[in-house]
């Protein structure tokens, strides 16, 4: 590894001046001509205008401002946005219809303390994310009513607990591993470390009062507005799954079963998109998840199932068995137990195996990708795939095979159909 010292010879003018202003007018122009027709609804404009809208920022930027907007906002922004969520502060904001507000009135109904609440806002509307609208006076904005979701702010807190502390130690965990990517020595990933314990990040999460809730809203809240695998245009769910199905009414075979499935969310909407789809709908996850989801009243046709896929599937020859964001968080030797256990229980030529996952592309990933990436390495020392780990995965180790993979417009995801072999 090369030493910051190879490159002290940099003059230090390179910190102070903008990162590259001869892209500026051109990017500035990208965004003029987009915009002019940009719509709420025209997704695919808006992301490249915010991917100009980004590079512009990076483009004026100086490196010296980059490094401390990353080192001094990172965190304080995840923080006191917490702050906000916990105090409920975003929710008082929106009383008398979002009227402006002064500091000591919102703390007295908060049970804050004045000056520190008032500090806490003063950074918020520094960074845009509520409204200064006079001295000590703040309002909401777009983005904090936002905020007001549980499905939306709930992450913060949670994030503060299970994202950043394993997230920041990554540095020393890597160093400790030399540069080789999953678990150090003793097989501890970085959030176990940084956690100091030795359960899997699963059984740590669940261990924490309510975790478990947030970490399910988390996963539906980061999928909100964005394409679903059943969606038309995406996977062709009437002619892969429902035609040539067993009607299941004698056999009680399942039509679909939805492994480590959370609390419902996809299988939830798969229910409302394929009312008439034949035969079962099955939930699996943990005992806590399934709990967790036997409060949320789903429709009764779904029928929740206690499972922990490093055991034998109990469900024998299901039309689809299928797994969304799930193997990103297992190393390749995990994940290869969780498809054995699916891979026997399917029928050959009969039953399909789903997987719905991030494809890396071998250039120009996006940064969700990317920052999952990182997140799967300090969670468990997984990563997320590109298409080549997928194919080694699933063809050379699992002996499925790959029959079809399927994006979605402006979609991350992909869906990846497996069949048995034999
Ligand atoms: C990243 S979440 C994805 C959840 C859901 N499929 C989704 O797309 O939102 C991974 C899921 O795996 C579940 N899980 C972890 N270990 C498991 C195990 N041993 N058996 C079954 N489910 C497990 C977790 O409870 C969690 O719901």
């Amino acid at each position: 590894m090369g030493s910051q010292h190879d490159s002290a010879s940099i003059d230090v003018s390179v910190a102070l001046a903008p990162c590259d202003l001869e892209a500026v007018l051109g990017l500035v122009g990208n965004i003029a001509s987009l915009s002019k027709d940009l719509t709420a609804t025209d997704h695919e404009t808006r992301l490249k205008v915010l991917a100009d809208a980004r590079a512009l920022v990076q483009a004026l930027e100086t490196p010296r401002e980059t490094m401390l907007r990353h080192l001094w906002t990172n965190g304080t922004s995840t923080a006191a946005l917490a702050i906000g969520v916990e105090t409920g502060l975003f929710v008082h904001m929106l009383q008398n219809n979002g009227a402006p507000k002064k500091v000591p009135e919102i703390a007295e109904a908060l049970g804050a303390e004045s000056d520190l609440l008032a500090r806490i806002m003063r950074y918020l509307a520094s960074m845009g994310y509520i409204a200064e609208t006079g001295i000590n006076e703040f309002a909401p904005t777009n983005f904090s009513k936002a905020m007001a979701i549980p499905l939306i702010g709930n992450g913060y807190p949670s994030g503060c607990r299970l994202v950043i502390p394993g997230t920041l130690k990554l540095p020393e965990h890597m160093r400790e591993c030399g540069y080789r990517p999953s678990t150090d020595t003793s097989g501890l990933s970085a959030f176990q470390r940084a956690n100091g314990t030795t359960l899997d990040c699963f059984s740590y999460i669940y261990s924490l009062p309510g975790e478990a809730e947030y970490f399910s809203q988390h996963m539906a809240a980061s999928r909100l507005g964005t394409p679903r695998w059943m969606d038309v245009g995406f996977y062709p769910v009437a002619r892969r799954l429902i035609h040539g199905a067993d009607d299941d009414k004698d056999s009680g075979v399942a039509f679909l079963v939805d492994v480590a499935g959370s609390t419902g969310h996809d299988i939830k909407a798969f229910r409302q998109e394929y009312p008439d789809a034949p035969g079962r709908l099955v939930l699996q996850d943990l005992p806590k998840v399934i709990a967790t989801a036997a409060t949320l009243g789903l429709d009764p046709k779904i029928e929740l199932m206690e499972h922990d896929f490093f055991t034998e599937q109990p469900l024998k020859g299901a039309r689809t068995y299928y797994m969304h964001r799930v193997l990103h968080d297992w190393s390749d030797e995990e994940a290869l137990r969780i498809l054995k256990h699916i891979k026997d229980a399917m029928r050959p030529g009969y039953s399909r195996l789903l997987i719905i996952e991030n494809v890396i592309p071998a250039k120009g990933a996006r940064w969700e990708m990317t920052a999952t990436d990182l997140i799967m390495l300090m969670f468990t020392g997984a990563k997320e795939r590109t298409e080549t780990d997928w194919r080694a995965l699933l063809e050379k180790s699992a002996g499925l095979r790959v029959t079809g993979i399927w994006t979605g417009t402006n979609s991350l995801e992909s869906l990846i159909e497996c069949e048995r072999v034999s």
